[in-house]
């Protein structure tokens, strides 16, 4: 199986505490971008010390009620499944802070980690401040829930954003990168994708690959699956009948998202 796709866990932290998934820099080739997955009991808490890391906490499905050493915010979360399509509620942290979830009811909670250094205010995300986003034409249309943009200064590195993919389909499409700290021209994210699937049965092909073809994988990517991108082009296909879903966490040495287009593939933009 490609180094860049991981299957969900079920690792039993404590007493209604499961971590499903948690992508490291000490684990992947990732140095910005740091995931976590973890799915609470109703009553469960989890707590976290964060040092020289800024987190955000997204309340994937299920309530959560999050606070810090400071604030509390109760009731958090919009949806039992991501494919009510609803924009959610999430809580960002910032360095040297420590933050806690208690869920409310079951809960998936996604934490999101970037490199921060200048601690900034706890902020309450709400379900209303996502911009809702209607990319893409002819089957490459999606829709995309902007939790954490660039266009938001409140994080120093961490980029967040939520992705529906119709029936048939692509996004994240034609293909782009942001593997080049040059801007104006380009940025440098690194990227994970947390996909799932409806119905759960399904699947998605993502292929990761750059000019050179020295990275080229084309996954499969089940349920509740992740995708490291740590460079490359990173399309995402999905099959007649199914919807996808995916969560994207982004970080490198700047928070601008300036992404280049695979030139093969940019005069599908012009159609
Ligand atoms: O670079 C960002 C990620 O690849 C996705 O969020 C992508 O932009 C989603 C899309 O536009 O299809």
């Amino acid at each position: 199986m490609s180094k860049l796709l991981r299957k969900p866990g079920k690792t039993e932290m404590r007493d209604g505490i499961t971590l499903v998934h948690d992508v490291t820099s000490e684990n992947s080739s990732l140095e910005y971008v740091n995931f976590k997955m973890v799915d609470l009991a109703p009553g469960a808490t989890y707590s976290e010390e964060l040092g020289k890391q800024e987190c955000c906490i997204v309340a994937v499905t299920g309530k959560i009620t999050v606070s810090d050493k400071e604030f509390t915010f109760e009731n958090l979360g919009t949806r039992e499944s991501v494919f009510e399509k609803v924009p959610t509620d999430s809580v960002y942290v910032s360095n040297d802070n420590t933050f806690e979830v208690k869920a409310v009811s079951q809960a998936r909670i996604a934490l999101c980690y970037s490199p921060s250094e200048k601690q900034l205010p706890t902020k309450l995300i709400s379900a209303s401040d996502n911009g809702v986003e209607y990319r893409g034409k002819g089957n490459n249309k999606r829709m995309v829930h902007n939790i954490l943009p660039d266009s938001d200064p409140s994080a120093n590195s961490l980029l967040v954003v939520e992705v529906f993919t119709e029936s048939g389909n692509w996004s994240s499409y034609p293909p782009h990168k942001h593997d080049q700290d040059n801007l104006p021209e380009e940025s440098f994210l690194e990227e994970t994708y947390y996909h799932e699937m409806n119905p759960p049965q399904g699947f998605v092909f993502q292929r990761v690959y750059t000019d050179d073809r020295s990275l080229d994988e084309t996954m499969t990517v089940e349920n509740e699956y992740v995708v490291i991108v740590p460079v490359g082009y990173h399309p995402v296909g999905v099959p007649e009948g199914y919807t996808s879903y995916y969560l994207n966490v982004m970080a490198g040495p700047t928070r601008v998202w300036k992404f280049h287009n695979d030139p093969d593939h940019e005069w599908i933009l012009k159609g």
